[in-house]
């Protein structure tokens, strides 16, 4: 059996990595849907798809389980958003997600959606865990070795703090300077 996880994993965490872990036991393969793959440089997501399909293909290298990472890039239009979600995965059996909106529209379109409880939520959270890169503040042992060696290969934390910069002063646009 074959299932389909989509997230931003902004960044990949151990939240998600629970997920994936429990998934695991449940089917042979897993398609990793990298969300909002166009979205990157700004405070809420800060890393590329590149880059966020280097810190879930390391990180989920110690689990016994093949994974297809898929870069899904958004739509304007939720009705047809799990067509293109199909039309850009290998086909899946179940899609797993904690996202109403996600779990809805696969549940609307007849695919079958399995939820798990939230795992330490109060800090594993992408917002909780971006706040913390820009304030300084620890978030190392909330994520996977893996991504901790990611963020740092591409100069993560000077970047989200420069875009953290920019957003604060109402600036949408890339100002390379
Ligand atoms: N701590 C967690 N435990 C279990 N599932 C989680 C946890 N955090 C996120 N998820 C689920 O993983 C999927 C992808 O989540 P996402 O990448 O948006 O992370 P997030 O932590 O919610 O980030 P953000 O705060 O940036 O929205 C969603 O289905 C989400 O509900
Ligand atoms: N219309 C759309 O493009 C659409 C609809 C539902 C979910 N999504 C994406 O799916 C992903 C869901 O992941 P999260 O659970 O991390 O929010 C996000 O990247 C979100 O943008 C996109």
């Amino acid at each position: 059996m074959r299932g389909f996880y989509i997230g931003r994993f902004q960044p990949y965490h151990n939240g998600h990595h629970h997920m994936v872990e429990e998934i695991a036991g449940e089917v042979d393969e897993l398609v990793l849907g990298i969300g909002s793959a166009g979205d990157s440089h700004t405070m809420r997501n800060p890393f590329t798809a590149g880059e966020r399909i280097m810190m879930v293909s390391k990180s989920v290298d110690e689990f016994d389980l093949r994974t297809y990472p898929v870069p899904i890039e958004d739509l304007e239009r939720n009705s047809v958003w799990v067509s293109h979600v199909q039309s850009m995965s290998p086909k899946f059996d179940v899609a797993y997600s904690n996202n109403p909106l996600v779990v809805q529209l696969f549940r609307e379109a007849d695919v079958e959606v399995r939820s798990s409880p939230m795992f330490r939520r109060e800090v594993l959270e992408g917002t909780e865990l971006r706040d913390r890169m820009v304030q300084g503040d620890d978030w190392e042992n909330l994520v996977p070795d893996a991504v901790v060696e990611v963020i740092d290969e591409v100069d993560g934390i000077e970047r989200i703090r420069r875009v953290a910069d920019t957003d604060a002063n109402g600036d949408d646009s890339a100002d390379p300077e």
